[in-house]
């Protein structure tokens, strides 16, 4: 076996079992029985796949799916049945042999080159660069697309909500009820973990990417107990004297205690839900994470959960804290650690004013930005519907293009200059300037001498002549690395930590206006000279000259 599969099996998950070559649109196969009737056969052509705008009204992408890319190249096989299925659908004067032919087809003859994953991105410059037979590159198109779009769009929108957020505050991603459908809120789960959230409540994202899994309760929990007679047995073990301590008892004592201390009435706080969470507590005594806005967070929830919280300590457990999912979260969340130093002071246990507080209910940028103005005492957030349905913006626009066959460039006109392609087998650089931040994308003809540092460089709006600028770079990274040759892996794509780590290290590369959240600067990505007039002399070969009348 070769160490590119070794590789891959070691660390690589499993691909989700959808991902197969029959999840394409129609029209690849069409279009491949069409080129084989042509004796295309051994034409050899090369993609670019590239995304035109920045989503959420930004000005940078994170690039992501790569990984899911591989395991296709690597896995693509007609089954038996695919075969069968194909010969049903399609007309039925195909013939025999071309189903011969897609029964043998492999990627073994694809290359593939790409940014890596977790990197920031931007419009035009390829993700990734496609190369081999026609037929086999051209039956690609729709599956990479589908792998690449919304992973990169999930991993840029959670980037962004921890760019909103700051690194100090911890975000959980609770979207699979809403997300769309179950390989929607899987795919979802895994990239928020890339862009940057800390967990995820999905179990089997936590599985199948050993991503951290994290949760509290729901009301439901809450809302079936509805007094405290509903309690049988609830003692918790100490851990150090192994002795049976009796949450209830002390539960209630404290609530008594407690009521003085926080100006609430025992009488006015729901006993259903005390009941709850001495029931959640005994459960989970080291993970008393409690859900405080069933009833009435001031007068309800924050005196039952301190309550069950000084019990536990009483039991020698710490409690974790609380989540608010409705109300004036800046309020609440406010209100809560003021209650927490209220009793970290009363009671002399000063981890009380540590303790978490989670905020959740149809959280998004916005709310956290004004979250931010307001001043709260937040310290995560769990987000749902908005983080995994990109509720902002629910589609990334990749877009997979034919830059070259048989060694001759092919462009793509377009009445809209930005739909225009960038023809050629192309090499793509980021040039650093003096202060260590990105610069700009500059996009070569792959037989240019590629640009070095210190060397003065000419880079070129590819569209508007008079746009250009020098640039003398400080650092020059070459953006392309060939991931698939030859049948294999031949470069190891990260584990989801690294590209985790990948995406804030490559955010850090570009300058704060670029990345702020109002009016960003767009940055630049230019074309070589060289690359600039090849452009041009093509399109005015191609384009047909009207005739005026
Ligand atoms: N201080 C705040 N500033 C800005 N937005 C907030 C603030 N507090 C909460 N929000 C947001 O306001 C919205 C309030 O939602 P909604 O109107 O459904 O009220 P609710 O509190 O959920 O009501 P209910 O108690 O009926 O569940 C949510 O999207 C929430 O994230
Ligand atoms: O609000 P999201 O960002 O989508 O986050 C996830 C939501 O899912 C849960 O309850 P659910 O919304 O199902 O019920 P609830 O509205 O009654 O809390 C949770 O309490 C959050 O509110
Ligand atoms: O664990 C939670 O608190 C959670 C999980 C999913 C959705 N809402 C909340
Ligand atoms: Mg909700």
């Amino acid at each position: 076996m070769s160490s590119g599969k070794l590789i891959t099996q070691r660390e690589m998950a499993r691909q989700n079992g959808i991902v197969q070559p029959l999840l394409t649109d129609l029209y690849q196969i069409t279009m491949a029985y069409a080129y084989w009737k042509s004796g295309k056969v051994n034409d050899v052509a090369v993609f670019d796949l590239f995304f035109r705008t920045n989503p959420f009204q930004g000005e940078f992408t994170i690039f992501a799916g790569l990984e899911e890319c591989l395991k296709f190249l690597e896995n693509f096989h007609y089954s038996d049945s695919d075969i069968e299925y194909l010969k049903q659908t399609l007309p039925s004067d195909i013939e025999q042999e071309f189903f011969d032919y897609l029964k043998d087809l492999t990627c073994n003859d694809v290359k593939l080159s790409a940014i890596e994953e977790g990197s920031v991105v931007f419009p035009r410059v390829p993700l990734l660069r496609i190369e081999g037979p026609l037929i086999i590159t051209q039956l690609l198109e729709t599956t990479l697309l589908t792998l690449v779009n919304f992973a990169s769009l999930m991993a840029t929108n959670a980037a962004r909500y921890r760019m909103v957020a700051g690194k100090n505050i911890s975000l959980l991603e609770f979207g699979l009820r809403r997300a769309q459908g179950p390989d929607g809120g899987l795919s979802a789960s895994k990239y928020s973990y890339i862009g940057g959230f800390d967990g995820t409540s999905n179990v089997l994202a936590g599985k199948m990417f050993n991503i951290p899994v994290k949760g509290t309760h729901a009301h439901s929990f809450v809302t079936s107990f509805s007094t405290l007679d509903d309690l049988q047995n609830v003692s918790v073990t100490h851990p150090e004297t192994k002795a049976q301590c009796n949450l209830f008892q002390l539960s209630l004592d404290w609530r008594k205690k407690l009521s003085m201390i926080i100006g609430v009435s025992p009488e006015e706080a729901s006993d259903g839900e005390l009941a709850a969470l001495i029931s959640y507590a005994q459960a989970f005594p080291s993970g008393f994470l409690a859900l405080v806005d069933t009833y009435d967070v001031k007068r309800s929830g924050l005196l039952n959960f301190c309550s069950v919280a000084l019990a536990l300590n009483d039991c020698g457990h710490r409690a974790l804290g609380v989540r608010i999912d409705s109300g004036d979260l800046a309020y609440l969340s406010i209100l809560a650690r003021d209650t927490f130093r209220q009793v970290a002071e009363s009671c002399q246990l000063p981890w009380f004013n540590d303790l978490t507080i989670v905020a959740s209910n149809d959280i998004n940028e916005e709310t956290i930005l004004s979250l931010h103005e307001q001043g709260h005492a937040i310290d995560c957030f769990g987000i749902g519907t908005h983080l995994v349905t990109c509720q902002r913006q629910p589609a990334l626009g990749c877009v997979y293009k034919l830059v070259e066959i048989n060694g001759q460039p092919r462009i793509k006109l377009s009445q809209d200059v930005a739909k225009v392609t960038i023809p050629g087998h192309k090499e793509a650089y980021r040039l650093f300037g003096a202060d260590g931040h990105a610069l700009v994308d500059l996009l070569q003809r792959s037989n240019e001498r590629p640009p070095a540092v210190g060397r003065k460089v000419l880079c070129r709006h590819p569209f508007q002549e008079a746009k250009r600028a020098y640039v003398i770079p400080s650092k020059v990274e070459h953006l392309y690395k060939v991931y698939w040759s030859e049948g294999r892996i031949c470069t190891a794509p990260k584990p989801l930590s690294e590209v985790r780590e990948r995406v804030q290290a490559s955010l850090r590369t570009l300058r704060q206006d670029i990345k702020r959240n109002l009016n960003p600067t767009p940055y630049k990505v230019a074309v070589s000279d060289d690359l600039y007039n090849f452009i041009h002399d093509l399109w005015l070969q191609n384009a047909p000259i009207g005739e005026l009348s």
